[in-house]
């Protein structure tokens, strides 16, 4: 029995856009309140009940998202344009070698923008 398992996140990080247009709003630092989904793809071990405890999954992701959280986004390396599909893909490559049923990510930069992320196919 396949099923999709989900955990959010939340952290709150400044960055500006470095590739914008003069004048555009984004070039100037400001701040996101960013959500961050994290789903599994698996099936749930027969004794446990479960596809991966939501603990071990929460102590993997905050260890990572400890790194953006009430930072400036642009010093991280690999973030120096952190725009919300580059910010998901750097995420995903953090957290991937540690979770191999990962299935997909979803980043929330505002209310009502976001990416859905599911990797890229091997091979
Ligand atoms: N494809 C992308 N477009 C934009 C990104 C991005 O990361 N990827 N980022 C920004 C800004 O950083 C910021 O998110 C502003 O976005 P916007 O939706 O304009 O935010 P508002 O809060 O002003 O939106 P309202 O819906 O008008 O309140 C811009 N674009
Ligand atoms: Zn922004």
């Amino acid at each position: 029995m396949m099923m999709e398992i989900y955990k959010e996140f939340s952290f709150d990080s400044a960055h500006y856009l470095t590739q914008v247009p003069d004048g555009h709003k984004c070039k100037n630092m400001h701040g996101h309140t960013y959500r961050l989904r994290v789903f599994l793809k698996g099936k749930p071990d027969p004794q446990l009940g479960w596809i991966m405890d939501f603990k071990e999954l929460k102590d993997i992701v905050n260890a990572v998202i400890d790194q953006l959280d009430h930072k400036l986004i642009n010093d991280i390396p690999g973030l120096e344009n952190p725009t919300a599909e580059n910010i998901t893909v750097w995420i995903w490559k953090q957290i991937q070698p540690m979770l191999p049923l990962l299935s997909r990510i979803e980043l929330y930069e505002t209310p009502t923008t976001g990416v859905i992320y599911h990797g890229e196919a091997v091979g």
